[in-house]
């Protein structure tokens, strides 16, 4: 079938059972992650004006690729399959557009060429590839990771094992998934002496998504390690703390109500997962020719306003708790912050929000909402 997406057309096979089945895969659904890809490449050759080659090292029906090339990218279309790769081929000629297709390891091509902008969009986690992408980027490494149930705890031991972090099962899960895979690519780029900046990330249905810019010197892979630590969790009354470091110093009872049922989780990302400086370029890169266009235009105005506290609150959640109705979210967070507390909202859903205040300052702020 034949499919439009952000002004290029490409064939791509009928998928029998959503992307898994023999045909090469293609999901419709990851349009949007493709729009923001687009407009984030396009920001982020503004900011760095040298950059030009992009490898979309498992590029499956080559869309994302094809849709570089079309911004004018030197474009590299790689995959392992040679079905997907002579379909590559056939869209960018179908599109009149120039591109290296290879057949070949997304693994081994990393370590044998260097690229500007490097793309990883794995089926599942994005762990296999993360050296080599590390290893031998110049700029930017974009990573999609849809094992999300492993990062967020659900999956605890595929977590463990997969992100080398104790992730945990929480009523901010998604966010924790974002912290573990931002922890395991820092530790991964650190041991190339690469630091990362995560400039955008969102985690959207039942993906994470996160652009990180590098920096290559021993101190910078240091200045991303101390971004991390550990977050320490209440499961009674959902009282969290973070500290920075890679030694844990959990709490033993919850401060706020005394219970012993508290988690421990780390190493997490606990640095900022934006910049809003680059998320408001990103959204100026924005255009009609995209099909989710004003999907991801609040997306980015939500991540803009988002303060960087390491967990987020869910307020139904928070009510849930305290048997209360949940107010609406304008007026509960307007008196947050009439009491003098920062606030968000977050991507992560309606009802969630970033405050530095703690669940019982929250509550007291909250209490004639
Ligand atoms: C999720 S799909 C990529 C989707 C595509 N980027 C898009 O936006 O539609 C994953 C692709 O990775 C390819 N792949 C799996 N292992 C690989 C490897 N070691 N090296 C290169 N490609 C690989 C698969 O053949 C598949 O086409
Ligand atoms: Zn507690």
């Amino acid at each position: 079938m034949r499919v439009s997406e952000g002004g290029v057309e490409v064939e791509v096979p009928e998928q029998a059972d959503e992307g898994i089945g023999d045909e090469v895969f293609f999901n419709p659904v990851q349009e949007l992650n493709r729009d923001l890809t687009v407009a984030a490449l396009r920001a982020y050759r503004d900011r760095e004006e040298r950059a030009e080659y992009y490898l979309d090292a498992m590029a499956a029906s080559g869309i994302r690729g094809v849709r570089a090339a079309a911004d004018g990218w030197n474009a590299t279309l790689a995959d392992i399959d040679p079905d997907a790769v002579e379909l590559c081929e056939r869209n960018l000629e179908r599109n009149d557009l120039d591109g290296e297709v290879v057949q070949r390891d997304a693994n081994a091509l990393m370590h044998e060429e260097v690229f500007d902008v490097v793309d990883i969009d794995p089926f599942g986690t994005p762990i296999p590839f993360a050296d080599a992408a590390f290893a031998n980027t110049r700029d930017l490494v974009c990573v999609t990771a849809t094992d999300t149930a492993p990062l967020c705890g659900a999956h605890f031991h595929s977590g463990v094992r997969k992100y080398s972090a104790v992730p945990r099962n929480t009523d901010y899960h998604a966010e924790m998934g974002v912290r573990v895979l931002l922890s395991a690519m820092a530790r991964t780029a650190a041991r190339y002496d690469a630091g990362v900046t995560p400039i955008l990330t969102h985690a959207t249905s039942h993906y994470v998504r996160t652009y990180l810019e590098l920096d290559h010197s021993a101190s910078d892979a240091n200045a991303a390690i101390d971004e991390l630590g550990h977050v320490y969790h209440c499961e009674d009354c959902l009282y969290r703390e973070h500290d920075f470091g890679l030694v844990a110093d959990p709490i033993e009872t919850c401060p706020e109500c005394g219970s012993e049922r508290t988690l421990t989780a780390g190493p997490l990302w606990l640095g900022p997962a934006h910049d809003a400086d680059f998320v408001a370029a990103v959204r100026e890169e924005l255009d009609d020719s995209m099909g989710t266009e004003s999907k991801v235009e609040r997306l980015l105005d939500t991540l803009e306003g988002e303060l960087h506290e390491p967990t987020h609150y869910d307020q139904h959640r928070l009510c849930k708790e305290w048997g209360r109705a949940a107010p609406a979210m304008d007026e509960f967070l307007g008196d947050l912050r009439d009491a003098g507390y920062e606030t968000s909202r977050t991507h992560y859903g309606g009802t969630t929000f970033k405050t530095p205040a703690t669940v019982e300052a929250i509550r007291e702020a909250t209490r004639d909402s």
